[in-house]
């Protein structure tokens, strides 16, 4: 098997790193063998043999190169091209960079995270990236906190609808300056591997009357001044940070005294965790949780502790990258993870929902935006300008915190997410103040690790976030598996890429969009990409093998071939010979005992067996007589019979092995289904209930507008009416003496009065005609038949009948005004009672226009009906 051709235009160049054995499991068997390289050349291949199965495919895998056991964080760098990653970014010779992307993938706990982002003592590759490029760019890197219009111009450049702060702002408005711990003192989840953080220091804050605060930035101590440490109402978590009573006042400043924090902060439970309010953290309670690398415990990001110092090993000084001296530089810096297929940005802290108050990120998209139509971004992010690599540290090391860790059975601080760490290098001509910032973009990438339920005891959201994470590695071997196809056939293969947001993420630079192909937009080189893939010897079988299945740049299987059990007796028999154990290897294969000698091509079929499976120890040692030929018959015909149904067996094994490990991906992955149902319906709940309060306020608005726009209309056609009624009422009492005194009504109405009048006197007409027929009708009826009539008093008596034909005791309250009426204009309104009908119907509401007449107008008319 050879290597792959290094022409051939892989996406990914994949190395292999090989973790030394933990503790605990070196007496483990080991299963993967390095072969030895040729004279001067470093390994390239690896051999898979499977433990305690002598009848299992041998596997051999292909990559760009073996790291072993004893490899430094340095060899990796150098080793696996890192730099020129870096000098594609930078683009030393002018014109735009090429994107770089570096990921590590492989079994969790195979040391991912530690090749990424180092330990304790060691830089990771993110570190030692970060370097070389400020070192490469240290005379050309402009500086965004004396010039306040370079950062506009970049905000101006971004295409990814990003929020752009620079460091010092960031940088102050999370961390605090204390130096200070106890003991006890909470660390951090997260506690950048790199970072060193101050222990067994007093409580002593710094004083700083100032303190930036971004927006959206949890509240946080100017330097370390206003700690106290609080219980959280929600939470019950105790907090090192500012009471919210106090937030609102930077200026009264208030040390807490050393002595009423400690006891507090001795009090606090490593597993309190602001982080608890998301289901991540619930997780954590299953399991210990403890930060990568530096092994404290948590505390939240109000209170993060401002770093003292990072490790400085390995030194990459006398390392430098290329850069282009003929241009300047900017570094931007961002961070998010890729947790149940969604982009959560790592540099913005969570938001308060406004209904279940429980703090929540939003999730980002990755999309084409206006500004970037040919190319998808993580669209929203908060990107940091850094102006030295201890800013980017501290950034790096910021984000970090919120990365979504926990303890599992495989792995007691296992990434739950996939973990981008993206620099953005913006780079343009050297003193063309106005001129376009062209960007390219090195993005770092530790992948969550495939997992084991079993193994890694997982339950629950943490079981769920497994599902999660070998689903989307699933769809990432299928594209890596494209690639390897693609070296052993000339036929151009697809890579089904979107299939989820991390292959999506990974491999989009590495197709560039060709929809925009004939426009006059440049096209933009397809990325360079490393991949690091990481195993642990001694570790899952099945879990390496699969993940190498897939990663690795060519494969081989050498199926063992079961030996005739008649002709290994005849073999050894004869002789007397024992079999051929393992241990009977040539010395020169056990001196290492990770390496063998490469397996020779002939071998590489199906055909190679160098152990026997069966091992029947009784019988070493013994002679045989020769067997006649039926016996010899039988005996191969058993031997098979046994071989077929031994292979049967296995085969049922391995199918069964795989629809259990199916089915509980598919179980995990339906619980990770049911969260995000639970989440999206709670989403769905808040903005339809936030939508149906918007639009109910509006439409009561609407509605007492138009109701109070009625109520005025309906006032003013009744102030009018009743104007009216009383103008015609008014007149009919003014006397001839009063008509020269009000010249008002006089000539100016005289119109309307007479249109009143008309209309009055055909309803008097009316009324009179009804009051014949009523007259005529009470004549015809009997005598007994009056007086029950008459009782009801809604008929004209006899005596009314006499009088004025008037219709009763309830018309007789009208009559004051028919009597009004009939005083100034007699005959014109026919019978009193008739008016005082006529005055009734007219108006249609006698009650309020007869309530609004004129109190002495009132009078006069009780006047005149006495006087009547
Ligand atoms: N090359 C190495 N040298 C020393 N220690 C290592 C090495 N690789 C891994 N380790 C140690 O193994 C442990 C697990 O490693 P790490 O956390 O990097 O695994 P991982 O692959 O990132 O796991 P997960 O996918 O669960 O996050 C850590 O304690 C780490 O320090």
């Amino acid at each position: 098997m050879d290597p792959p051709s290094k022409s051939h235009a892989s996406l990914f160049q994949v190395y292999l790193r090989l973790r030394p054995p933990p503790a605990a499991n070196s007496t483990a068997e080991r299963f993967l063998l390095v072969e030895a390289p040729e004279e001067g050349s470093a390994p390239t291949h690896i051999t898979l043999n499977p433990p305690n199965d002598r009848r299992r495919a041998i596997e051999k895998f292909a990559f760009t190169r073996v790291f072993e056991e004893d490899a430094t964080q340095l060899d990796l760098f150098q080793g696996t091209k890192v730099l020129p990653l870096v000098e594609g970014v930078l683009a030393p010779h002018g014109g735009d960079g090429t994107d770089g992307l570096l990921a590590t993938l492989g079994v969790t706990g195979s040391g991912k995270s530690h090749t990424i982002l180092g330990s304790k003592t060691q830089r990771g590759l993110t570190q030692l990236s970060l370097d070389a490029i400020f070192r490469s760019i240290d005379q050309n890197i402009v500086d965004c906190d004396t010039n306040a219009s370079l950062e506009t111009s970049i905000r101006s450049s971004d295409a990814s609808e990003a929020a752009i702060f620079s460091a010092t702002s960031f940088i102050d408005s999370i961390y605090t300056d204390f130096s200070v711990s106890t003991s006890s003192r909470a660390g951090s989840r997260a506690a950048t591997p790199m970072t060193v953080r101050p222990q067994n220091d007093l409580f002593r804050p710094s004083l700083s009357d100032d303190f930036p605060q971004l927006p959206g930035c949890f509240p946080t101590s100017p330097r370390g001044v206003r700690l106290v440490s609080y219980e959280d109402e929600m939470t019950h978590v105790t907090l090192l940070s500012t009471p919210p009573s106090q937030m609102k006042k930077p200026s009264s400043l208030r040390r807490t005294p050393v002595a009423s924090t400690k006891p507090k902060l001795a009090n606090m439970s490593p597993n309190k965790h602001y982080m608890t309010l998301t289901s991540t953290a619930k997780s954590k309670n299953v399991t210990k949780s403890r930060s990568k690398g530096d092994f404290s415990l948590s505390t939240s990001r109000r209170q993060l502790q401002r770093p003292t110092n990072f490790p400085q090993v390995p030194d990459i000084s006398s390392i430098r990258a290329s850069c282009d001296p003929s241009a300047e530089y900017a570094v931007l810096v961002s961070m998010y993870e890729v947790y149940n297929d969604r982009i959560f940005d790592l540099l913005t802290p969570p938001m308060k929902s406004h209904n279940t108050k429980e703090a929540r990120r939003r999730p980002l998209l990755f999309k084409s935006t206006e500004l970037s139509p040919d190319r998808k971004v993580v669209a929203g992010l908060r990107k940091i300008i850094c102006g030295t690599l201890k800013e980017a540290l501290m950034v790096l090391d910021a984000g970090l915190h919120e990365r979504r860790v926990a303890g599992t059975g495989s792995n007691s601080v296992s990434s739950r997410s996939h973990g981008f760490f993206c620099v953005e290098v913006k780079k343009r001509r050297r003193g063309r103040t106005s001129g376009p910032w062209g960007t390219s973009t090195l993005s770092i990438v530790d992948l969550a690790g495939s997992e084991r339920a079993r193994d890694a005891k997982t339950q629950g959201t943490t079981l769920a976030e497994a599902g999660k994470i070998n689903e989307s590695l699933m769809y990432l071997g299928q594209c890596l598996q494209m690639q390897s196809d693609a070296n052993s056939t000339p036929k151009p293969n697809l890579v089904p890429f979107r299939q989820c947001k991390l292959t999506e993420l990974l491999f989009s630079n590495s197709f560039p969009s060709t929809s925009l192909a004939n426009s006059t937009s440049h096209r933009r080189a397809p990325q360079k990409a490393v991949m690091i893939v990481t195993a642990d010897p001694l570790g899952d079988f099945n879990a390496t093998s699969q993940i190498l299945r897939y990663s690795a740049l060519a494969r081989e299987v050498t199926v063992p071939r079961v030996p005739s059990i008649t002709s290994t007796i005849l073999a050894n028999g004869n002789t007397g010979a024992s079999f051929p154990r393992p241990e009977s290897r040539p010395s020169s294969d056990r001196s290492d005992p990770g390496r063998i000698s490469p397996v020779s091509p002939t071998n590489t079929t199906t055909t190679t067996t160098t152990k026997s499976f069966f091992q029947p120890v009784n019988m070493r040692g013994r002679t045989f007589s020769p067997l006649s030929d039926t016996e010899r018959a039988t005996m191969e015909n058993a031997a098979l019979e046994i071989a077929r149904m031994a292979d049967m067996i296995e085969q049922l094994n391995a199918e069964l092995a795989h629809e259990t490990e199916a089915r509980m991906t598919a179980e995990a992955h339906l619980l990770s289904l049911e969260d995000r149902a639970i989440e999206l319906e709670q989403e769905i709940r808040e903005e339809c209930h936030a939508d149906f309060e918007q639009r109910l306020a509006m439409e009561m608005g609407r509605w007492k507008a138009s109701l109070s726009i009625e109520q005025e209309r309906g006032e003013a056609h009744w102030d009018r009416k009743v104007e009216v009624l009383t103008r015609g009422v008014g007149v009919t009492l003014t006397s001839p003496s009063d008509d020269d005194d009000d010249e008002d009504y006089g000539n100016e109405n005289e119109d309307k009065e007479n249109v009143l009048i008309e209309n009055l006197e055909q309803e008097n007409e009316r009324l009179r005609r009804e009051n014949t027929v009523l007259k005529r009708e009470l004549a015809g009826r009997t005598p007994t038949r009056r007086a029950p009539l008459q009782e009801r008093g809604d008929v004209p008596s006899s005596k009314a009948d006499n009088n004025m034909a008037g219709l009763g005791s309830r018309m007789e309250k009208l009559r004051v005004t028919s009597g009004n009426s009939n005083h100034g204009h007699g005959n014109d309104y026919g019978s009193n009672n008739n008016s005082n009908n006529n005055i009734g119907h007219s108006t249609g509401s006698p009650k309020k226009k007869v309530r609004k007449l004129p109190a002495k107008k009132w009078e006069a008319a009780d006047f005149q009906d006495d006087f009547m």
